[in-house]
């Protein structure tokens, strides 16, 4: 029985990182499963009322921001962040049994696990050919429909896939561990509708998308120093054009500490009486817990204690 599950889009088939981020939230019958070939429907599926959430990669180690994520939630009707997921990444070359390492010229995969596995490819396949991929799971799916490995109509002859998804579509790994770099890591966030903002738990993040004054000298080092001056750090920081002319650019940031934190609420505040355009992306725990240094006169009592003096000193009362 699925009724009255929450449901959830992610980008599928089965066996993808995003799968693998989605089990760390909702485990197997606990939510329906709505797999799909690209994050932008996910997150759209979320806008339609299709899915309750969406599950979407939103930056790697190794190629930083995903546009299509960080651009589908920079525009359109607001959907919010509520809690991320680190997820290793590592990938084996599989193919259908009976294929061999040295038969193998073309190569399908996703672009992201592509980059992600360049300098393996370059070094052992030189002069093998990518055949891009919706999905890390995409094209063991369709070796998996019957086609053989050397079929022509398949277009490929091996495949860049999650390690545990091997099995599981009926593969033989040619190659294990051919990503680059052994430490590569994806953050995954659920995307739900705007609504209670998860409780601070003291190691938080907030992202946000702002727009800065046209033509105007310095807009972009004074809106980085709302947050410098209230002591918040930046983890991310990125530009992305807004789509309307050449030369505009959004810029998408996650800050350390939770739109409840007073230094966090000054800094928004600030961006929203200096900036035309400011979007809440919400507030959420950081998946690796760490807690932010406060700044010597930026904790939250420094902040109400400065608020209670101003109103001593526009009473007369201040001593
Ligand atoms: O979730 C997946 O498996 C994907 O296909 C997207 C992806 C691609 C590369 C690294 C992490 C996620």
């Amino acid at each position: 029985m699925s009724e009255g599950l929450p449901r959830y889009a992610y980008l599928g088939p089965a066996g993808t990182f995003t799968e693998a981020a989605l089990r760390q939230v909702a485990a197997v019958g606990e939510c329906v499963d709505l797999p799909v070939a690209d994050v932008a429907s996910a997150i759209d599926a979320v806008r339609t009322g299709d899915a309750d959430f969406a599950v979407v990669a939103i930056e790697s180690t190794v190629e930083g921001g995903v546009t299509a994520t960080l651009d589908s939630l920079a525009a359109g009707d607001p959907l919010v962040i509520l809690r991320e997921m680190l997820v290793p990444v590592q990938f084996t070359l599989a193919a259908a049994p009976g294929v061999r390492l040295q038969d193998v010229r073309r190569i399908s995969a996703h672009p992201h696990a592509w980059v992600q596995c360049r300098r393996w490819l370059a070094h052992h396949l030189p002069s093998v050919v990518h055949v891009p991929a919706t999905s890390n799971t995409a094209p063991a799916a369709l070796i998996a429909a019957g086609r053989s490995g050397t079929d022509a109509a398949l277009g490929f002859d091996a495949a860049l896939v999650p390690p545990a998804a091997v099995e599981s579509y009926g593969l033989v790994p040619l190659a294990e561990n051919v990503a680059d770099n052994v430490s590569a890591q994806t953050r995954f966030v659920v995307v739900g509708h705007p609504g209670d903002v998860p409780p601070a738990t003291g190691a938080d993040k907030t992202t946000l998308v702002v727009h800065l004054p046209d033509n105007e000298a310095g807009a972009l080092l004074a809106m980085l120093e709302q947050f410098a001056v209230r002591g918040v750090n930046l983890s991310r920081i990125e530009s992305r054009p807004i789509g309307d002319a050449l030369g505009r650019y959004s810029f998408s940031l996650d800050a350390e500490g939770h739109i409840t934190d007073e230094r966090v609420g000054e800094a928004v505040m600030g961006l929203h009486r200096r900036c035309p355009f400011v979007r809440f992306l919400g507030s959420y725990p950081r998946a690796d817990a760490v807690e932010p240094t406060v700044h010597v006169g930026t904790a939250d009592t420094d902040f109400v204690g400065a608020r209670a003096w101003l109103q001593q000193v526009r009473g007369g009362t201040a001593t």
